[in-house]
């Protein structure tokens, strides 16, 4: 993303096909640090001409539940008038490209090990009031929404990382719990991780392209 800031793309690129979602946001102020609005807009959104009507946030000035519903309305709206396609195997909306973190738990989006959050199969986006990490009050796309993509990518940089990453690209056996990022598995898409060195330190092969 940070590239794409840069010449040439900053001018090549076709801003205008792109439509901008947040996966997971916490229920904090556009301008607090810890927003994953702000953290997009002041590392790309801001570099480049993205229009700004494209560029679809949470609304920040109501409970997370209220949220959550508005913003998962909003995708609704985009997906009837056909600017956000439709899986064709399931009712979900289908992103062209989903671009996750991953926590040294294991959780993508705001998606938790052993966290209810994770059977949620109604909801295009749901909410939680009980983050184990800080702050507390989020909203997140269900892992129905993100398994419908075309394209998932799974960054994750750093040691801290290492042991999740093993748990949830190898094959460790059914006697440990499943990680939220090994339940990404797009029906019909892509799923590529991008690992540095240190990240991809403890996994069993090397089953990834430096
Ligand atoms: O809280 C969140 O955490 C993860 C990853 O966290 P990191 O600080 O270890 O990079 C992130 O991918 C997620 O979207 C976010 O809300």
């Amino acid at each position: 993303m940070g590239k794409l800031c840069e010449a040439p793309y900053s001018k090549t690129v076709d801003w205008a096909k792109w439509y901008i979602f947040w996966v997971d946001e916490r229920v904090v102020a556009k301008n607090h640090a810890d927003s994953n609005y702000k953290l997009a807009k002041d590392g790309l959104l801001s570099k480049v001409p993205i229009v700004p009507s494209h560029v679809h946030s949470i609304n920040d000035t109501v409970s997370a539940e209220k949220a959550a519903e508005d913003y998962e309305f909003v995708i609704r709206q985009l997906v009837r008038t056909r600017v956000i396609s439709v899986s064709d195997i399931s009712d979900c909306p289908k992103f062209d490209l989903i671009l996750l973190g991953m926590g040294p738990d294991g959780h993508v989006a705001s998606l938790f090990p052993n966290h209810s959050i994770l059977d949620e199969n109604e909801e295009w986006v749901t909410f939680l009031t009980d983050s184990p990490k800080p702050p507390p009050e989020r909203i997140t796309f269900t892992l129905p929404v993100i398994n419908s993509a075309s394209n998932v990518s799974i960054v994750v940089t750093g040691s801290s990382k290492a042991e999740a990453v093993h748990s949830a690209i190898d094959d460790i056996g059914p006697d440990f719990p499943t990680l939220p990022a090994k339940m990404v598995q797009p029906t019909k898409g892509n799923l590529v991780w991008f690992l540095d060195k240190a990240a991809a330190s403890k996994l069993d092969s090397a089953k990834f392209s430096e």
